[in-house]
């Protein structure tokens, strides 16, 4: 079933390790068909150059399996609690990609330092919380997604598209499985370019406001220019 969408959701994973952004298996590619409200994942632990289509896992939005021959990732109740939250994604990406993480484990969010951040995401890319020790316990991938949730109740999921988990880890989500990974290596250029930025000058400061929004609403805004 949904062989369509596994064949996508197999080659976005695909280009986790051909951006550099996973060592071993460090990271899992999503997309859902909105038509059934099943969604296709990469398997557990499966290395990446023994990965194929077939090994896609499909899951339904209760945490089902409902096709595969693998677990399905293990951030799988993660993507699931973004999916039911944000109804106009179609695809979310989960990595332990060098820079983004080293922020993430830093506990801090990444300043918009540029118009290459500016282009892709508006404003500080934000770094939530620790979960508690009770969080932990109960269900520490489910409730990673209930707060990221819970941190964009009042914010805009489109125009940031990517947040940072302290201790953990990025996940960025899109339009569709490729889309998410587009936005996985902006956020890994952009994490790596404001490191070096507070590196080379710690005092530096974020970009003004009118470069940020000139920049983003360039492409994203009403008169954007480039095709959404
Ligand atoms: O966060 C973690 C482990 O800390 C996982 O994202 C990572 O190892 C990938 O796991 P999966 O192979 O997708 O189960």
């Amino acid at each position: 079933m949904l062989e369509q969408l596994k064949k996508e959701v197999y080659e976005a994973n695909m280009l986790l390790p051909k951006h550099g952004l996973v060592t071993f298996t460090w990271g899992n590619v999503s997309g859902l068909d909105k038509e059934t409200g099943l969604f296709v994942i990469k398997p557990s632990g499966v290395d990446y150059d023994q990965l194929t289509p077939g090994d896609m896992v499909v899951m339904d939005l209760d945490g089902n399996k409902v096709e595969g021959n693998y677990n399905p990732s293990s951030d799988t109740a993660t993507h699931l609690e973004l999916y039911k939250a944000f109804p106009d994604i179609r695809g979310i990406v989960h990595t332990h990609s060098e820079w983004a993480t080293s922020w993430a484990q830093a506990g801090r969010g990444i300043p918009c330092y540029g118009t290459t951040h500016a282009d892709y995401m508006y404003g500080e890319i934000p770094c939530v919380r620790n979960l508690t020790k009770e969080e932990i316990d109960e269900a520490y991938e489910k409730n990673t997604g209930v707060l990221i949730v819970e941190y964009f109740k009042d914010k805009d999921y489109i125009s940031m598209p990517a947040v940072l988990c302290k201790n953990h880890g990025p996940f960025t989500w899109g339009k569709d499985a490729y889309d998410a990974v587009h936005n996985a290596v902006v956020l890994e250029e952009v994490a790596k370019m404001a490191a070096r930025c507070e590196l080379i000058n710690p005092q530096a400061l974020p970009a003004p406001q009118e470069l940020q929004d000139k920049h983003y609403n360039r492409k994203h805004g009403a008169d954007a220019y480039y095709g959404q």
